[in-house]
């Protein structure tokens, strides 16, 4: 049976962060455990792009000119969508998680889904660095799993 190991690093893994302006507190402490994560696995900060856009609505286009660049290896999407009075959140949220997908399958790289979409601010504060973890540090993780495991399908065994 072929199987395909890999420990996770990023030493030569290129990421690019994309990451959605709105509710601006918890996508930044998004994005700050994804650098550092990045960081911790070796990757290099000083190469990598760090691109903002207003919404959750935005991040799929940023993202597939992002992952279109031959100099980047993967992308990871970061967003909060939190719920308000109007069925606005199902649309925002939807449109983000179908946006990023078909970016990734036309782009053929790896961009992680890094969009929290939570009922209220508390759920998202949990999951951006608090009780609940950190959903940018598991997008990271993500996106250089897949670098590493595409390029390991991609050596003729
Ligand atoms: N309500 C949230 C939004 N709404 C804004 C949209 O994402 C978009 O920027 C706007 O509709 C213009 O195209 N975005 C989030 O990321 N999170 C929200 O809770
Ligand atoms: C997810 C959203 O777009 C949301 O913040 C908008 O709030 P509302 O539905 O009260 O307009």
């Amino acid at each position: 049976m072929k199987r395909v190991q890999t420990l996770l690093s990023a030493r030569d893994v290129r990421i690019a962060f994309v990451v959605s302006r709105f509710n601006e507190r918890v996508t930044r402490a998004l994005l700050d455990g994804a650098l550092e994560a990045y960081t911790r696995l070796g990757g290099n900060l000083e190469e990598a792009w760090t691109v903002w856009v207003p919404g959750s609505f935005e991040l799929p286009l940023a993202a597939k000119k992002l992952a279109q660049r031959p100099e980047v290896d993967g992308v990871v999407a970061l967003g909060a969508v939190i719920r308000g009075e109007t069925p606005h959140f199902e649309y925002v949220s939807a449109q983000a998680a179908s946006g990023l997908m078909q970016a990734m399958l036309a782009s053929e790289k790896p961009i992680a889904f890094g969009v929290l979409t939570t009922d209220t601010s508390e759920q998202a504060e949990a999951r951006a660095g608090g009780k609940a973890g950190n959903k940018g540090v598991e997008a990271l993780y993500s996106a250089v799993e897949m670098v590493q495991l595409l390029r390991a399908l991609q050596t003729p065994s």
